[in-house]
């Protein structure tokens, strides 16, 4: 893809999440192929102004150990389907970046040899360095995390200059918008204020990593086309936390 002139990039490297659930589209579970090749041509705009983007998927489309465990399932088995959900997705994605002829690598936190490679923090970094898009799949590696914690992990890691949470709502709120329609917006939190109101958007042990790490947040809205690229270029999209 051409680099533009006209849009200069505030990040060098970026660690995107996106949530599993957003990949089912309108559909009840699984995935949209449509939804797929959207955020294909959103990560694609990116590279092509020299973005480095590291992709964490979730796997909320497919499943969550929290909920099979709740229909009776074990805990760590049903973990352990979580983030093979998030393999799935991260093959998926991987196939829509290479349709759209964005170079990609997968790489898993378990080893899956013949289907992707083992995570490796260095090859992660040197494969950024050469334009690739790496997908970091299977979360954390183990269970009793989400992958919301593996995306703030990965992009301390690989040395992000920020963590960028796509939902499906603008920002985060005083209270969950989907719930409350009085909810307002916030356009900048730090970490502490998320921790104790107890903003639901992420998870608070992730919250807790990026504080500890000095890491910056930002949670926007990947439905609104564009997003993605006018906050990497400094426009105001989301809410920073920081
Ligand atoms: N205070 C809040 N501000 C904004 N969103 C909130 C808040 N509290 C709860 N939420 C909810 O958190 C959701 C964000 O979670 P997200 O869509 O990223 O899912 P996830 O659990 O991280 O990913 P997955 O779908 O893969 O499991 C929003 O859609 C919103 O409904
Ligand atoms: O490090 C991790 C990450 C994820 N899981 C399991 O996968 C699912 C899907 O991830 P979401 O963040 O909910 O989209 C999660 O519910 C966990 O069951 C995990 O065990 N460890």
């Amino acid at each position: 893809m051409p680099k533009s002139s006209q849009s200069q990039p505030r990040y060098k490297r970026v660690l995107l999440k996106l949530s599993g659930e957003a990949l089912q589209g309108e559909q009840e579970f699984g995935i949209d192929p449509k939804v797929l090749d959207r955020m294909a041509l959103e990560i694609g705009a990116l590279v092509g102004i020299g973005v480095q983007v590291g992709l964490v998927i979730g796997g909320g489309n497919l499943f969550r150990g929290s909920a099979l465990n709740e229909a009776g399932m074990d805990r760590v088995t049903g973990d352990h389907m979580g983030m093979l959900a998030t393999m799935m997705n991260g093959l998926a994605m991987r196939d829509a970046l290479e349709r759209s002829n964005i170079r990609t690598r997968v790489l898993s936190a378990i080893p899956m040899s013949g289907i992707v490679e083992h995570y490796d923090r260095r090859r992660a970094v040197r494969d950024l360095r050469e334009g690739d898009v790496v997908i970091f799949c299977a979360g954390t590696g183990n269970p009793f995390f989400t992958t919301d914690s593996a995306a703030c992990l990965r992009g301390i890691e690989i040395e992000a200059d920020i963590v960028l949470k796509a939902t499906k709502v603008d920002g985060v709120f005083t209270a969950d918008p989907v719930k409350d329609p009085n909810a307002e917006k916030y356009e900048r939190l730090t970490y502490d204020q998320v921790l104790e109101e107890r903003l639901g958007v992420m998870d608070l042990t992730a919250i807790c990593l990026c504080r500890d790490q000095g890491m910056p947040v930002r949670v926007f809205n990947m439905n609104n086309p564009g997003a993605l690229t006018r906050l990497v270029v400094g426009e105001s999209e989301g809410t920073l936390i920081e």
